[in-house]
């Protein structure tokens, strides 16, 4: 087999591109690294690639291999139209139950004005460090790593940011080495300001989830968040429903401090999935203050956090 200069067959342009190629009885193979190429512009040189050897006498066959072929990492945003619905909660809980269901989940706290991922994750206090300019992502014990805001910065410090400071921030966060993480859930803040339309159009996530109490006035907000994913062309794969339906630990029984129901009811009238409900309850809370989330268990904690990122991986599924 003998190995050509690419340059003395190809034009220029597309030489540049090809790492080897060698030519023996007819058969010519060409091995192109594809690393920072887009679907249309890989396609493009695969055929460029087929034309100009194939028009050659000594050349029967073809074969173009492409490496460093990566998946695109697709990034979901969960959203809510107002702080403190649970929306990091959920985020850290349908992280570890999508890595659990064999994606390779990352998360980016992106919540400057309230970052809680380090203490949901219990690894608060780890600073990531930066390789070539770029932040390594700190580990935690459910094998999901984390870039959170609070990583970077004391708590609080962050609560005067606005804008292109936020933003840059932000970017950071995202554009780091997240190696072979194909799913990267990012946890807005909450409202629809300028971070998070500046996030949304920056980094396009693939599709959002949204997190709602079941109050009018919680709703009339996430409904307000759809449109900022619709402005922003993100697709809604649907809503959630937290802190439905309290269960008493002395008497058992079931009451619904913020209402029940609301969130599906919006959701029908919004025409967007609903994908769960998950009850008010202590443990929920408690785990997240020691690090131990509950979906990172089997019990019956678990399963609501668990049946709802079966529904995201199924929506991942059907638009990968
Ligand atoms: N289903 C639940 N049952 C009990 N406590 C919960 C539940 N969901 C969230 N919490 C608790 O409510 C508080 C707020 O939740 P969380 O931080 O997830 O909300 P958030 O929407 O991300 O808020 P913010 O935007 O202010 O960060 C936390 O203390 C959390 O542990």
């Amino acid at each position: 087999m003998s190995s050509i200069d690419p340059k003395s067959l190809l034009p220029a342009s597309i030489a540049e591109h090809v790492a080897t190629l060698s030519l023996k009885g007819g058969r010519a193979i060409v091995v192109v690294d594809a690393a920072g190429l887009n679907e249309q512009q890989r396609d493009e040189i695969k055929r460029s690639i087929d034309t100009a050897l194939s028009a050659r006498d000594d050349v029967a066959e073809v074969r173009v291999v492409l490496t460093a072929e990566r998946k695109q990492r697709r990034l979901i945003a969960i959203g809510s139209g107002k702080g403190g619905v649970g929306k990091s909660t959920l985020t850290a809980n349908l992280a570890i139950a999508l890595g659990r269901a064999g994606r390779r989940v990352g998360l980016v706290d992106a919540d400057i004005y309230g970052p809680s991922q380090p203490v949901i994750f219990g690894n608060q206090g780890q600073k990531p460090v930066a390789r070539d300019e770029k932040l390594v992502p700190v580990e935690s014990a459910f094998g999901i790593p984390v870039l959170s805001m609070g990583h970077l910065v004391e708590p609080g410090r962050a609560l005067a940011w606005r804008g292109p400071m936020a933003g840059n921030a932000l970017s950071q966060l995202v554009d780091a080495h997240w190696g072979d993480i194909d799913t990267l859930l990012v946890d807005l803040p909450p409202g629809t300001g300028d971070v998070q339309l500046t996030m949304l159009q920056r980094f396009k996530p693939a599709g959002a989830v949204l997190v709602s109490t079941p109050q009018d006035l919680a709703l009339i907000d996430a409904a307000r968040a759809g449109q900022l994913f619709d402005q922003a062309e993100v697709p809604v794969i649907g809503l959630v429903e937290n802190m439905a339906g309290y269960a008493c630990p002395h008497c058992g029984e079931v009451s619904d401090p913020f209402g029940k129901g609301g969130v599906e009811t919006a959701a029908e009238r919004l025409e967007l999935p609903f994908l769960g409900r998950i009850p008010l309850d202590l443990a929920i809370r408690e785990g997240s203050d020691r690090g131990t989330p509950p979906a990172a268990g089997d019990d019956a904690l678990a399963r609501p956090f668990h049946d709802i990122a079966a529904k995201v991986d199924a929506w991942i599924g059907a638009t990968s």
